[in-house]
């Protein structure tokens, strides 16, 4: 399966969602209207985009005499790809690189790093693992797993261990090694505890100083499924962490796959990577139009 299939298949649960309004007599009424409006809300985009969306394709319509709704698809297509601010830089590919992953439990940070890690290992990319999780120790041997399987080496320290000084390691460890990508998976931690949050911040900073000009980007990776509360979680780690990307996963695993926008776009930070399964060709590089298309459908005229 090609990556746009597996994008599609990974979509599909909210393309339905989407797709019911093109399929309702194709004229466009004032219902229209209200039914797109309702639908992106529905599927978790936010008001505001989806009242600003909605106004637009309106007046376009309008201007451009589009009175099917099957001519709007792609007009909806562009437009929702529009709402996405842009990376400026791909820490994953822009290197040298250190990148920090934060989340809460269970969003999929351990399998992210794994995957980008054999993904990069087998492009040449000299990199190095970090496992900061010292609270979980499956966590540890989780990455070691994805580290033997993919001949990347993997820094940690024992079960317990000050995170911020397994990072301080792993920085030495890469400079000896002159390693172009370092990948450092942290604990996960719920966002509204204030303790962990302050360890995090602490990790960070340590991880900033020790990394000197070299760039640390700092990833939250979300999952899809948690919904509005997954914009609640990102707004108390941007604000404690200064985030510079995000990893939206799980999107196969919702209907509601316009939280990614919702998220990217509150709070103007770009998505780095998406994933729609569980199987290493799932999780993709963003492209916001590829995405929007295979939400909205590119559609049977
Ligand atoms: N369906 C699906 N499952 C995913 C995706 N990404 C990750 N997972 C699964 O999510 C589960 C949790 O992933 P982990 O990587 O262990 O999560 P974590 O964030 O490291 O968890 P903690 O270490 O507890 O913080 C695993 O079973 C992954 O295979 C995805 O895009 N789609």
């Amino acid at each position: 399966m090609g990556f746009m299939d597996n994008l599609r298949r990974g979509l599909e649960r909210s393309r339905e969602t989407i797709n019911e309004i093109f399929y309702m007599g194709g004229e466009v009424t004032e219902d229209f209207w209200d039914d797109l409006e309702d639908t992106l809300v529905m599927g978790d985009m936010g008001a505001e985009v989806a009242i600003r969306v909605t106004d637009h394709l309106r007046e376009q319509a309008a201007k451009e005499n589009l009175t099917r709704s099957h001519q709007l698809r792609s007009a909806l297509i562009e437009r929702l790809s529009e709402e996405f601010p842009r990376a400026s830089r791909d820490p994953f590919v822009d290197t040298p690189s250190i990148v920090l992953f934060v989340g809460i439990n269970g969003a999929g940070k351990t399998t992210t790093v794994g995957k980008l890690a054999g993904r990069a290992q087998s492009d040449g990319v000299r990199v190095l693992i970090g496992g900061a999780d010292t609270f979980r120790a499956a966590a540890i041997e989780q990455l070691e797993v994805w580290g033997s399987r993919s001949g990347v080496e993997v820094v940690t320290r024992e079960r317990g261990a000050d995170p911020a000084s397994v990072c301080y390691d792993v920085i030495e460890e890469a400079e000896k090694r002159g390693s172009e990508l370092v990948l450092i998976d942290t604990a996960g931690r719920l966002h509204t505890s204030s303790d962990l949050m302050r360890e995090l911040a602490k990790v960070v900073s340590v991880t900033r100083k020790r990394a000197g000009i070299t760039p640390v980007s700092v990833v939250l990776v979300i999952d899809a499924t948690t919904g509005q509360n997954g914009l609640n979680q990102a707004k108390e780690f941007n604000d404690a962490l200064d985030l510079d990307g995000l990893i939206v996963t799980k999107l196969d695993g919702t209907a509601k796959g316009g939280i990614a926008l919702a998220i990217s776009h509150q709070l103007n930070l770009p998505i780095y990577r998406i994933g729609v399964g569980e199987s290493i060709d799932d999780l993709q590089t963003f492209d916001a139009h590829d995405f929007c298309a295979a939400l909205v459908g590119e559609g049977v005229q």
